[in-house]
């Protein structure tokens, strides 16, 4: 804690009355002289305190607004089904219990049917949610025009010919597949270490056939929308044929699609609701006109084969780490809109990089770039990539470690 600066002595001084005017006069003017040292060092040790005092202000402020909020108890979120006159039904998420309830005035004549709310222990309403904070906007992410293109992606032609195949073709060709006589693949699985490009190639075929691209991560709907798991995957499907031509991204697919496990807890039974959704929707997805699923996942070995089905995912593509020319090529693609000094041996780079995804050597030529600011230069030497891969490699996290070490675990 910190200690009060102690005051300056106050200056006492005893003159003689008895002296020559001229000397009483020196020595009041430097009795006057001490005295004004004196108040600007209280004037000075006033404005410290003061200062201190806001600090500390500010501190209990601080401390009170972490108070409240630790003394609310948590909300729930619930869908207004029904409203009459100050009163409503509200249906909780999670669990669908339905009840009726009273509205606040304050809040009576802003409560509509189909409105999310949040309510307490005993269902009062506490708050409006606002269309920010709706679970659909949230956990999907939506994009009307991808701007990844196929010649973004480096080291993983085979992969990007397959997804051309298997999505691109249908969407843009559908007649080709009618006229064959065959059923184009309903969905399909890219796995693969994380960071290889499985969102790029999801997003590069959304770019091609002018789709709006809408991703959603199993491990978000796990986590974060508990309880609303399987409302968001129909919200999803009912989402693309809104907005069709469409691809549905699910990342992570995993998160709702692992193997079944014994235990009976309530996490893995919402798990499994979710996971029934979408092969539900999946199913049920006859005529799906312009839609296109893709799902990614790098724990290929957790995946319930159920959702491997004839009909459902059925078009697996692995997407692995990056081979040596794979490297090369994916440093000249991030390279690109570089300020290079000198000629840079992208061959040598992809040597030194072995086990890099595709992600990491994006970081690698990032962290080039960053060398060449620091050091105040405007162009990225053939060193700076040295020097990044260097840091990298010691940087202490596993984020730079081989994605190998991710994969089948
Ligand atoms: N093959 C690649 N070519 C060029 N850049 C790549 C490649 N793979 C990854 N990248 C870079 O890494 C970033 C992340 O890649 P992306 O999100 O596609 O990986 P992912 O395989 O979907 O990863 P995750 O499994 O972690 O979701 C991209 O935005 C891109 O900059």
């Amino acid at each position: 804690m910190a200690r009060s600066p102690s005051l300056p002595d106050r200056p006492t001084r005893d003159i003689d009355p008895n002296l020559p005017d001229e000397e009483r006069l020196d020595a009041l003017r430097s009795h006057l002289e001490e005295l004004t040292d004196v108040q600007e060092k209280l004037a000075s040790q006033l404005e410290s305190a003061e200062e201190r005092r806001d600090e500390l202000r500010e501190r209990v402020d601080q401390v009170e607004r972490e108070n409240e909020c630790l003394k609310h108890s948590p909300l729930y979120v619930a869908s207004v089904e029904e409203s009459f006159d100050g009163e409503v039904v509200v249906k909780q998420h999670g669990n669908n219990q339905e009840v009726l309830t009273e509205v606040s005035p304050r809040m009576a004549d802003r409560i509509e049917p189909g409105d999310r709310v949040a309510v307490d222990d005993s269902f009062g309403l506490q708050t409006l949610l606002s269309a920010e904070t709706d679970a659909r906007a949230q956990a999907m992410e939506i994009t009307e025009k991808p701007d990844v293109s196929y010649d973004d992606i480096g080291g993983i032609d085979d992969q990007v010919r397959e997804v051309r195949e298997a999505v691109e073709q249908p969407l843009a060709e559908p007649e080709l597949f009618e006229q064959v006589g065959i059923e184009p693949p309903s969905g399909v699985l890219l796995y693969g270490p994380p960071g290889t490009g499985k969102t790029m190639l999801a997003k590069a075929v959304a770019t091609k056939t002018d789709a709006t691209f809408i991703k959603m991560a199993g491990s978000e709907l796990v986590r974060k929308f508990i309880g609303e798991g399987s409302r968001l995957v129909r919200d999803l499907f009912e989402l693309a044929r809104e907005r069709e031509p469409a691809i549905i991204f699910i990342d992570e697919i995993d998160a709702v699609a692992a193997t079944r496990t014994d235990s009976k807890t309530s996490g893995d039974a919402e798990v499994q609701r979710t996971m029934m959704q979408l092969l539900n929707e999946m199913d049920g997805f006859e005529h799906r006109g312009e839609i296109s699923i893709i799902a990614a996942t790098n724990r290929f070995d957790m995946l319930d084969r159920a959702i491997l089905r004839p009909g459902r995912f059925d078009r697996l593509i692995e997407v692995p780490e990056p081979d040596v020319g794979g490297r090369e090529r994916i440093f000249e693609i991030h390279s690109q809109d570089l300020s290079l000094a000198d000629a840079v041996d992208y061959d040598v780079l992809a040597e030194r990089t072995d086990g890099y995804s595709g992600a990491e050597i994006e970081s690698v030529t990032t962290e080039a770039g960053m060398f060449a600011i620091r050091d105040d230069r405007t162009a990225v030497t053939m060193a700076d990539f040295e020097d990044a891969i260097d840091k990298l490699e010691s940087d202490d996290g596993s984020e730079y470690v081989s994605s190998e070490n991710y994969f089948f675990n």
